[in-house]
């Protein structure tokens, strides 16, 4: 069952006891409008050279949109067109409240405040480019999809019908049992793609539906597919459908019921599409005959920066047309029943903050996003290939390298060494599969955290979760076989405490690569910075390569913070207590330093046995540690322009 809305009559008037006739009257007359009055939106550029920093560059401020005035109606297609940089995906960022600017003037979205929480309810953002799982089907990816959008409330029965509706809506019927594919994988066309990614945002079912150059990359017949997809939408669901659009096709004109044409953050025309050809003859400007007049007008109000002469000579006339725009009878017009709109009292108001539907709760969320992950990382062969063996790759190359190892006193170099690769290992797979696999996650994490969907907590916890299986299994390969060949203290016990600090340095290893990629776009400056504090940390804080008192005091220090400090003591406490060498005798015999592990540990790590515990569960500390960090790291630094 859909949820109530302002829209729904009945739910409204039964809401709203205190409402007048007249107001009554007024309500069930409307359709979702939206009315704009003279929006200005201002970004500032920071200039000057990246060394100066953030705080000494200079604020240079810029105005990409001015006096946009518009009132657009449900059940309308609404096209805005213009050049490259004319503003008009920056006229979306506002009417959706996604700005980085100042925003001025009055949005309002009958008669309430176009407030980001308004938005969140009633409007969905299609933006340019398609960010799908690739292993999943379409038909899958509308049911996770709608496990995070629609009320915790909704049954699965509820949902399975809404995916069937918006299936049926989007002419997905043929492929909904198709996998959505992707670079390596061919799935779904990407005009099916693209309508997938409209599907998804229908499913909230938005009375303002805002798309981003929805037909950029799709063939002629594909882009009038889809408009003529949306259109029928907006026709037959009341729905406003706004779009923006580079250059489309003269076919495409008549599917339009608005048009606006920006240019450089203003508005050359905005009115019906059947007034344009008119509206522009009747100032000089007629289209010529077999001309498409949309590819006509973007082309007369967009400013040629090719030399200075044609820059001139191009911006004039584009200042002339909107000045004439400006004082024409269509705008006019729109002007006035803006005015007329936005000044009305605006008794209800208080609705928006009176009904709202309650979001799935935290684990329905994480539930959802770990079935997501884990059923699109099971259908790569090479992704679940690599999660569950990369680390075992290492495996032949330290059993041959060291082989069984004996109990005379070079074996505890060779055990020195173990620790050494045992410690380093498992975090350095672990970069390379947060590096190869986190980025298409992350990227459907902004998307999704931009549409309200859920916080960084859960993505975070279902990241980790979906995980966990997998870094259990590859720890366990790696250590069962090290641990046995290379003749480690036989013990099951102390063969468990291998295992779990091989865990949880591969766990770590990648929450903290994860980390890293939320600060770092670039995946390549993540992984090198990773490389580097993870190096740093075993070198200075695990006395495996130089002896820890032989270090200067900052190192002391610094080691109490690294995760090597603490599993570097369990790993030689577990392997050197308790444990025997032996010393030759003869001419040529190594020297006999250390009867047994015990006074090894003495001499390198006087504490480790003492301490066991309280390190083990240091270890398991920085599992949390590191997972805050990460989400701190992500919250701080938001999310990047997605455009
Ligand atoms: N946050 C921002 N910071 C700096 N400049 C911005 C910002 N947002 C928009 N602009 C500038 O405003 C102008 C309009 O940008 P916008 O993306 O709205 O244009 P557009 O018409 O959608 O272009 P395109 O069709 O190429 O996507 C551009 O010059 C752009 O650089």
């Amino acid at each position: 069952m859909d949820d109530p809305s302002i829209f729904d009559l009945h739910y409204v008037l039964s809401s709203c006891a205190t409402m007048s006739p007249d107001e009554e009257e007024e309500l069930r007359a409307a359709r979702p409008t939206l009315n704009l009055l003279n929006v200005k939106y201002e970004v500032s550029e920071k200039v000057g050279p990246w060394w100066k920093g953030a705080c000494f560059r200079r604020s240079k401020s810029k105005t990409v949109l001015r006096d946009f005035t518009a009132q657009f109606r449900g059940g309308e297609i609404v096209a805005i067109l213009g050049s490259s940089g004319s503003g008009k995906t920056s006229l979306l960022d506002v009417i959706a409240c996604r700005t980085s600017g100042k925003v001025s003037g009055k949005v309002y979205y009958n008669n309430y405040e176009c407030t980001k929480e308004v938005i969140k309810q009633y409007g969905a953002y299609v933006m340019q480019a398609d960010r799908l799982f690739p292993n999943l089907t379409v038909r899958e990816t509308l049911q996770y999809a709608a496990f995070l959008r629609l009320p915790g409330r909704t049954t699965s029965q509820e949902i399975e019908s809404k995916v069937n509706k918006v299936i049926q809506e989007m002419g997905l019927k043929n492929v909904a049992e198709s996998k959505i594919g992707g670079t390596v994988n061919r799935g779904i066309s990407g005009g099916e793609r693209r309508r997938v990614t409209i599907a998804i945002q229908l499913l909230q079912d938005p009375k303002i539906l805002m798309l981003d150059e929805p037909t950029t990359g799709l063939d002629s017949y594909t882009a009038r597919y889809l408009v003529s997809n949306l259109a029928d939408i907006a026709h037959n669901s009341g729905k406003l459908v706004i779009l923006t659009i580079h250059q489309p096709r003269s076919e495409l004109f008549k599917l339009f019921d608005m048009v606006c044409i920006m240019s450089m953050g203003e508005q050359v025309f905005l009115g019906k599409s059947s007034e344009l050809v008119d509206y522009f003859g009747q100032i000089g400007h007629p289209c010529p005959t077999f001309a498409n007049p949309l590819d006509h007008y973007i082309d007369l109000a967009s400013v040629d920066r090719r030399n200075h002469e044609s820059e001139f000579d191009s911006a004039t006339r584009v200042k002339a047309l909107v000045q004439t725009f400006s004082m024409s009878e269509i705008h006019n017009e729109t002007l006035n029943m803006v005015m007329e709109e936005t000044m009305k009292p605006s008794t209800r108001r208080t609705l928006v903050l009176f009904y709202k539907p309650r979001p799935p709760n935290i684990f329905r969320i994480i539930n959802a996003l770990v079935g997501r992950m884990m059923v699109n990382l099971g259908r790569d062969r090479t992704i679940y290939i690599s999660r569950l063996f990369l680390l075992s790759l290492f495996v032949p190359f330290i059993c041959a390298f060291l082989g069984h190892m004996k109990t005379n006193q070079e074996s505890i170099q060779d055990r020195v060494g173990l620790m050494y690769q045992s410690l380093s290992v498992p975090p350095y797979v672990a970069i390379l599969n947060g590096v190869a696999l986190f980025p298409p996650m992350r990227d459907m994490y902004y998307r999704e955290t931009r549409d309200g969907l859920y916080g960084t907590v859960a993505f975070m916890i279902a990241y980790v979760l979906h995980i966990v299986p997998f870094t259990l299994f590859a720890s366990f390969i790696f250590s069962i076989i090290v641990y046995w060949v290379t003749g480690l203290y036989p013990e099951w016990q102390r063969f468990g405490i291998y295992y779990a600090v091989v865990f949880v340095l591969h766990l770590v290893g990648e929450i903290m690569t994860v980390g890293c990629m939320g600060v770092f776009q670039n995946a390549q400056i993540a992984n090198s910075t990773i490389t580097l504090i993870l190096t740093a940390s075993l070198l200075f804080s695990s006395g495996l390569l130089r002896s820890l008192e032989s270090m200067i005091e900052i190192f002391h220090w610094a080691a109490w913070f690294t995760i090597h400090k603490y599993s570097t003591e369990v790993l030689v406490a577990n392997e050197f207590h308790g444990s025997n060498f032996t010393c030759a005798t003869g001419p040529g015999a190594a020297p006999c330093q250390f009867r047994t592990g015990d006074e090894y540990l003495e001499a390198f790590y006087p504490d480790a046995i003492d301490n066991f515990y309280r390190n083990f569960g240091a270890i398991a500390g920085f599992i949390l540690s590191f997972l805050t960090v990460t989400i701190i790291a992500f919250k701080i630094r938001g999310i990047p322009n997605l455009n």
